[in-house]
C-alpha cells in the first residue's frame, strides 16, 4: 500500500506546489526539501550553498531523504532537485517510498523559474537549465516508479493523476 509519496524532478516542476496540492487531497502530511533542510540546518538553502558549497548542500539533501523516509506516514514530500546526482540517496528514495517524476518541458521549466531567485540560474537560466535537464532527466526517469506529465495542467490535475495511478482511495 502506498504511505509514502515523494515528488522528483527539475527546479520548477512544481514539487512544492503539486506536493501540498496533493497532501490536502489525502490529507496526509507534506515534507518539502526545503523546509527539511533549513530545519536540519538552521539556514535557508541558498545560504548553506553560499557557506557550506554544493558538497554542502548535497549533504543535507541526503540528510533530509533520510528525514522523509523517516518521518510518520502517511505523507507526501518533494525530494531536493538534486538528489538524482547522488545515487545512494536515490537507492534509499526508491526502497523505502513511492517516487513519483514530474515531467515537464525545458520551456515549461524556463517559464517557471525565470526571474525567481533559485540557485545555479544565474544571468542565463534557459541554458542553465538546459545543462541541468540533458544530465537529470534520463536518471528521474530511472528513479521514479511513475512518471506524470506536467505541462498544460494545472497542480491539482496533476495530483489526481498521482492519486489514480497509485491506486489511493481518497476518503477510504
Ligand atoms: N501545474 C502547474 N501549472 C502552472 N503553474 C505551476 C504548476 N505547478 C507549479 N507551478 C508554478 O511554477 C512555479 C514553480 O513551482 P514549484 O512548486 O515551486 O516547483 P519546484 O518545487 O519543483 O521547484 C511556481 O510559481 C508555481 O506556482
Ligand atoms: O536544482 C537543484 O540542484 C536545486 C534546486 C532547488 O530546489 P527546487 O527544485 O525545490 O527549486 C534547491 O532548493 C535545491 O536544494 C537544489
Ligand atoms: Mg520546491
Amino acid at each position: 500500500m502506498v504511505e509514502r509519496i515523494v515528488l522528483v524532478g527539475m527546479m520548477g516542476a512544481g514539487k512544492s506546489t503539486v506536493g501540498r496540492a496533493l497532501a490536502d487531497r489525502l490529507n496526509w502530511s507534506y515534507l518539502d526539501n526545503d523546509e527539511v533542510v533549513a530545519k536540519l540546518t538552521g539556514l535557508p538553502t541558498r545560504e548553506l550553498l553560499a557557506q557550506r558549497g554544493v558538497a554542502g548542500l548535497r549533504a543535507a539533501e541526503s540528510r533530509a531523504v533520510d528525514e522523509v523516509l523517516a518521518a510518520p506516514p502517511p505523507l507526501v514530500a518533494g525530494a531536493a532537485a538534486g538528489i538524482v546526482e547522488d545515487e545512494a540517496a536515490c537507492a534509499r528514495l526508491r526502497a523505502g517510498a513511492y517516487v513519483v517524476y514530474l515531467r515537464a518541458r525545458l520551456e515549461t521549466l524556463v517559464e517557471r523559474v525565470t526571474g525567481t531567485d533559485r540557485p545555479w540560474l544565474g544571468d542565463d537560466p534557459a541554458g542553465a537549465l538546459r545543462r541541468l535537464y540533458a544530465g537529470r532527466e534520463p536518471r528521474y526517469q530511472q528513479l521514479a516508479h511513475l512518471v506524470v506529465d506536467v505541462d498544460d495542467r494545472s497542480a491539482d490535475d496533476v495530483a489526481t493523476a498521482i492519486i489514480n495511478a497509485a491506486g489511493i482511495g481518497v476518503g477510504r
